[in-house]
């Protein structure tokens, strides 16, 4: 068994006072989570940005990124309009949370210090970008979107309702 590898500091600064600080909910968590300080009632498919009263210092080499909760996802359709949001090393101002409402008809209600998202810390590499007039070969060359199927153009309509459906995954199953 590999030893636990020892946590990297980050150094973090309230601007509420009260705020708890992220904290990771089991060891083996990749999150950290985030809380907002702003009670808010967000409308069915509204947008807000929600200040969670912290600022980070990550070393260089490190970013951030603002993960969504997937209970908040799964139980009350909340996201993040720009999930995951990218939290630069030399960024110093407060995090803040871009969430969105998804459900059609429920508003959600956050109250202070209630946890709305995640904080992932991760290495990132620089790297330095060499023009080159041709790329080397590979298997997927251009193959983009959709290229290994999954997404057929069969569709249907159900209830007033358009769907496409992923039939050619299933297929072979
Ligand atoms: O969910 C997020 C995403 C970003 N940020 C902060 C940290 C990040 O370093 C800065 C800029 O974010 P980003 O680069 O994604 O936004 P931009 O629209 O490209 O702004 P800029 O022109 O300042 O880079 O905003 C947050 O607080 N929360
Ligand atoms: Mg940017």
């Amino acid at each position: 068994m590999t030893p636990a590898q020892a946590p990297v500091d980050v150094l973090i600064k309230r601007v509420d006072p009260d705020v708890p600080l992220p904290h990771y909910a089991h060891p083996g968590d990749a999150g950290a989570d985030l809380r907002t300080t702003r009670s808010h009632v967000l409308e069915p498919g509204e947008r807000a940005v929600l200040p969670t009263g912290v600022c980070i210092a990550l070393p260089e080499g490190y970013a951030a990124f603002v993960h969504p909760r997937s209970g908040l996802a799964a139980r009350c359709g909340v996201a993040l309009v720009n999930a995951p949001g990218t939290v630069d090393a030399g960024y110093r101002g407060e995090i803040k949370v871009i969430v969105v409402n998804l459900d059609p008809r429920e508003s959600v209600r956050f109250e202070r210090f209630d946890r709305i998202a995640q904080l992932v810390v991760q290495q990132v590499e620089k790297v330095s970008f060499q023009e080159v007039a041709e790329l080397p070969d590979s298997a997927r060359a251009a193959g983009g979107f959709g290229s290994t199927g999954g997404h057929s153009a069969v569709g249907g309509t159900t209830g007033g309702n358009r769907y496409a459906s992923v039939v050619s995954d299933r297929e072979g199953q």
